[in-house]
């Protein structure tokens, strides 16, 4: 646990303060993330966690030990730290920057390296790589050198400035993935900082919303910023889309799910193979969809090229905001369901899926105010 209690942080001239009196507790194993807009001090917080920034008052804790009593060195030992530019030697190669820490920490280089060969692994990256130079890697897989090189030293606190940023958003949201599921394993103390409030909600166990002038704004769970920002400027930064965004954090189970003409591609060169409702689904041999089939088309369309592009797929478990974002996309208003081979299972509809959004809505609202609003 990392425990922020009344801290503040003035660079010098300054008249305002770049953090103002901070108090936050930072739960072990789990993802914390810094948020807010440009200058309002998340990344002055994050590097006063491992003193690379000094607080002008008030203390930091961690582990129940008072920071300041705690050399750099050593706090910095056991805080990996990944930064926006991956922050690689250039004139290392990617094994040897995976290496550096434990080398400094004795090590022994083979030792160290064949760890380094293992991190490349488990951040995603072939083994290969690893005689590559950084700048042999494309943004993204230097971002995951990074990554690796922060847990090289197995540390239980990972401080994370805006690791994500440099790289484009296809590749951001692999990288954020990754990042959940080594965490499911690793379960490390992570403090997160970005500017993107999807980023943080996708992430954070708990998200903390700084505003300008380094006043902490909301500390809460993602859904709860969502749901409830406690003041317009939480709710100004959180964006006029929340409502649909909060839909990520509700189960999609109870979503009906219905069966769907499916043409498989033999069935789909056929076509005295009729479509008996308003739409078919065309899939592959392994029943993965490939794209609409309109009854009002049927003659013409006999080949994957001729298909109505499909919508967002649904994977089944995931949240109301996936379903409904599949019936919303597709084409034909059917929300295509997938299985976890990504197998067509069946759709949805948004109008079923506004019913149950509903529903929830009245539940929470007697539960709160004692009767339906
Ligand atoms: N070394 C420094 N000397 C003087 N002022 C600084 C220094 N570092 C940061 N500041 C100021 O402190 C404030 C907070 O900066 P900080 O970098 O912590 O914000 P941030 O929220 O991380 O911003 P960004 O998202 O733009 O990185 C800003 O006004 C910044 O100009």
């Amino acid at each position: 646990m990392i425990r922020f209690r009344g801290v503040t942080k003035s660079y010098g001239d300054t008249e305002s303060a770049a953090v103002e009196n901070l108090s936050l507790d930072i739960a072990r194993g789990a993802i914390t993330v810094f948020v807010g807009p440009s200058g309002c001090g998340k990344t002055t917080s994050l590097r006063m966690i491992n003193r690379m920034v000094e607080p002008t008052s008030g203390t930091i804790h961690v582990d129940g030990k008072d920071a300041a009593g705690i050399t750099p060195s050593a706090l910095r030992r056991s805080m990996g730290y990944v930064m926006q530019s991956s922050g690689l030697l250039p004139h290392r190669s990617v094994l040897d920057n995976i290496a550096t820490v434990p080398r400094l920490n004795g090590v022994p280089r083979k030792q160290a390296r064949e760890r380094a060969a293992e991190l490349l692994d488990v951040v995603g990256l072939d083994p290969a790589m690893g005689k590559r130079y950084p700048a042999q890697l494309s943004g993204g897989q230097q971002q995951r050198v990074g990554v690796a090189r922060a847990l090289a030293a197995d540390p239980p606190v990972l401080l994370m400035d805006e690791p994500f940023s440099a790289v484009d958003p296809v590749v951001r949201s692999e990288l954020q993935q990754e990042l959940l599921r080594l965490q499911r394993d690793l379960a490390k103390t992570i403090v997160f900082v970005t500017h993107d409030i999807d980023e943080a909600t996708i992430l954070g166990d708990k998200v903390a919303v700084f505003a300008v002038g380094g006043r902490l704004a909301q500390y809460d769970s993602p859904e709860g910023i969502l749901r409830a920002p406690v003041d317009d400027f939480v709710a100004g930064f959180v964006g006029r889309d929340r409502g649909f965004r909060h839909l990520g954090f509700q189960p999609g189970a109870g979503v009906p799910v219905h069966p769907v003409q499916t043409l498989d591609p033999a069935e789909l060169a056929d076509p005295a193979v009729p479509v008996q409702g308003g739409w078919a689904l065309a899939v592959d041999d392994g029943g993965r969809p490939l794209g609409w089939v309109p009854a009002s088309s049927r003659e013409t369309v006999t080949s994957p090229g001729q298909l109505v592009p499909g919508g967002s797929l649904h994977r089944r478990g995931e949240s109301l905001r996936s379903a409904l974002d599949a019936a919303l996309s597709s084409p034909s208003g059917l929300g295509v369901v997938v299985d976890d081979n990504g197998a067509a299972a069946g759709i949805v509809r948004a109008g079923e899926i506004f019913e149950l959004i509903e529903a929830a809505r009245l539940r929470r609202g007697k539960a709160l105010h004692g009767s339906a609003v």
